[in-house]
């Protein structure tokens, strides 16, 4: 029997990539370069937390939550449904989503862009209602994700959706790249790095499809 096919759904970090205004730009220098003296090449990055696809940590929306390094994983691995909300005007809400196909959904990506922006920063993508957040965590989900660069609009000072998971100690994934993925039932892996104190982290996600 073939293995399950991989499917990638992380954003590739490159110079120049789209960047939260205000947060600093990715970079990658290289440091040391093979040559007669030096048998390797080594490198720099420089990077917001919340470049590209990551995990945010409660640390990031609460000042006494966990970091990236004390965050439990298991949100971060198993079950999960992908749900197509590009019909969602500026925030996916309720009305927008059929829960009975969600029934028992743990782990919930929203896909709402026809195609991640590569090119520029996209000021108006969509956010996910903070009720939305709630009925997930209500009916026992423990991760919600979005291909956009945050669940709440880019402007928000309260934070709604973030809150809303907070309350429910789920964990978020953001940044998510689901262009080519189709609605339905994958298993997801999407494993944030053990960085001490660190608010958020970038993840390499994957999807496979379930046997
Ligand atoms: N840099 C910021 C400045 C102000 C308000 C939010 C941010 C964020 O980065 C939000 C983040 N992307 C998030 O949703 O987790
Ligand atoms: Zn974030
Ligand atoms: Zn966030």
């Amino acid at each position: 029997m073939s293995e399950p096919r991989i499917i990638d759904i992380s954003q590739t970090l490159r110079v120049g990539m789209p960047n939260w205004p205000g947060e600093p730009e990715f970079a990658y220098t290289r440091k040391a370069e093979i040559s007669d003296d030096c048998p390797v090449n080594t490198g720099e990055v420089v990077m917001s937390t919340h470049a590209g696809t990551h995990a945010d940590a409660p640390l990031h929306y609460h000042a006494d939550g966990v970091d990236s390094a004390r965050s439990d994983l298991a949100a971060y691995v198993g079950e999960c449904a992908v749900v197509d909300a590009r019909n969602a005007i500026d925030a996916v809400k309720i009305e927008d989503i059929d829960w009975d196909e969600l029934a028992g959904a743990k782990r919930v990506l929203f896909r709402t862009y026809d195609r991640v922006p590569r090119a520029a920063w996209d000021h108006g993508f969509s956010a996910i209602d903070h009720a939305v957040v709630d009925r997930l965590g209500q009916q026992g989900a423990v991760l919600i994700g979005t291909d956009t660069p945050s669940l709440d609009p880019m402007t928000s000072k309260t934070m709604d959706a973030h809150h809303a998971v907070r309350r429910h100690d789920m964990r978020i994934l953001e940044g998510l790249v689901l262009d080519h993925v189709a609605e339905g039932r994958y298993e997801l892996v999407a494993l944030p790095l053990p960085i001490e104190g660190a608010d958020a982290s970038p993840v390499r996600a994957i999807l496979r499809e379930l046997a």
